[in-house]
């Protein structure tokens, strides 16, 4: 069998690459990173290191790469032949990968091609695969939608495994954190008889969902901000500091809170769930970087994203939010030269009013929570 997996990075070599080909699937990576598409096809194999005091060594083969900026008509007739198309490529690069995707749907339709397929978007985003979805549709004509609607699922998807920036002489190398969680939504499939082993089927993804973005991410991200607000640009020495350490449990309180509350979860398996995501971030064999984890901070504020999301229903719900705003007001101090957004956010703070970045880059209209977070902001400026 066949897959196409667009973003041959981290956590596409370091988890998607290592379940596929457990599952005995032959992998085309698309990527833009020539260096890495290069040694793909020299190699057609690659080493994953779980980072444990295992050290045990995995390897990946029957791998091969396709630059989609070289070879974009390659792309297309490795779709068509796909019994599964899997993404991680970062929520802002979906829109880019699109329109190979609508035509490697419309080259299955000139096949005549009946073969069902599901295409996976597995980023840290809510409802990924379905916004894939909006994308790839828009590059296509009725009669290919119609085609569309019958023989390609976008299930969304949660992925949960931490691969930090990769520092060795084989740029193909990844080292992993052991835990790892791959959940799809079933009901979305177009294929649900390909189910892939270690990955899980829900019928529901939403709780799944929320739960992974807004505990392993919510609190790494707080990690990070409390940790640069701090002088730290390593997450191990940031986890270390008690203060950080507090500030995340803090965090985890009111987001765990809010899910117990909406999605009715156990609170002790809840609580067993969140030491468990604070061991993984204290890994002490992973060295991740705070310019990773608090990456592109304009989309880390987002309406639906894992700060503003729990604050608002948090407050729907009278609940305290108190840690969270204490957190987004550190992430507009977020100054990190390796990262565009954090520069662009900085920018805008000297440009526009505090109230309108604010309303920008959080797409809130709730007045209190505006003064809210501003008041939080200039109190991490005070305290920096
Ligand atoms: N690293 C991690 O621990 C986890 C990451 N994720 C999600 O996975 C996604 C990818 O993250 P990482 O692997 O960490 O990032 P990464 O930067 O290591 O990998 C992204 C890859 O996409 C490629 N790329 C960028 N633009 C492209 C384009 N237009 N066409 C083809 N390829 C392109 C890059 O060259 C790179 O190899 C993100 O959405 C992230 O939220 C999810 C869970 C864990
Ligand atoms: O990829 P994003 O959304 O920038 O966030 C990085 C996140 O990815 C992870 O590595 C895994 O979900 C987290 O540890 C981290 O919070």
């Amino acid at each position: 069998m066949k897959a196409v997996h667009f973003g041959a990075g981290n956590i596409g070599r370091g988890f998607i690459g290592e379940t596929l080909a457990e599952n005995d699937f032959e992998i085309t990576f698309v990527d833009v990173n020539e260096k890495i598409i290069d040694a793909l096809n020299e190699r057609h194999g690659y080493t994953i290191q779980l980072a444990d005091e295992t050290q045990k060594k995995i390897n990946v083969d029957n791998v091969s790469g396709i630059n989609n900026g070289k070879d974009p008509e390659k792309v297309v007739a490795a779709l068509k032949e796909a019994d599964i198309v899997t993404t991680a490529i970062g929520p802002k690069i979906l829109k880019f990968i699109a329109p190979l995707i609508a035509q490697g749907i419309q080259a299955r339709k000139a096949d005549s091609n009946k073969h069902k397929v599901d295409v996976i978007a597995c980023e840290n985003m809510i409802g990924g695969s379905q916004s894939l979805k909006k994308e790839v549709y828009s590059h296509l004509e009725p009669a290919d939608k119609e085609y569309a609607d019958q023989t390609i699922g976008f299930p969304n998807a949660a992925v949960d495994r931490i691969v930090p920036l990769q520092k060795h002489e084989d740029p193909l190398f990844v080292s992993v954190e052991p835990f790892k969680e791959w959940v799809v939504d079933e009901s979305q499939m177009a294929a649900p008889e390909l189910k892939l082993k270690k990955v899980h089927y829900a019928p529901d993804l939403e709780p799944f969902i929320e739960r992974k973005l807004f505990s392993v991410n919510t609190g790494h991200a707080t990690v990070a901000y409390t940790g640069k607000h701090k002088g730290y640009d390593n997450i191990g020495d940031a986890i270390a500091d008690p203060e950080v350490l507090q500030q995340l449990k803090r965090v985890l309180k009111e987001t765990g809170d809010l899910l117990i509350a909406k999605w009715k979860f156990e609170r002790k398996d809840h609580e067993a769930y969140q030491k468990k995501i604070i061991g993984r971030f204290e890994n002490k064999y992973l060295s991740d970087e705070i310019a990773r984890v608090g990456r592109t901070p304009i989309r880390k504020l987002g309406y639906d994203e894992r700060f503003i999301r729990p604050i608002r229903e948090a407050k729907e719900r009278d609940l305290s939010y108190k840690a969270l705003l204490e957190t987004v007001g550190m992430i507009y101090t977020f100054d990190e030269p390796k990262d565009d957004e954090s520069q662009e956010l900085q920018k805008l703070l000297k440009e526009e009013s505090l109230n309108e970045v604010i309303r920008k880059t959080t797409g809130l209209k709730d007045e209190k929570l505006i003064k809210d977070i501003e008041a939080s902001y200039k109190k991490a400026v005070e305290t920096k």
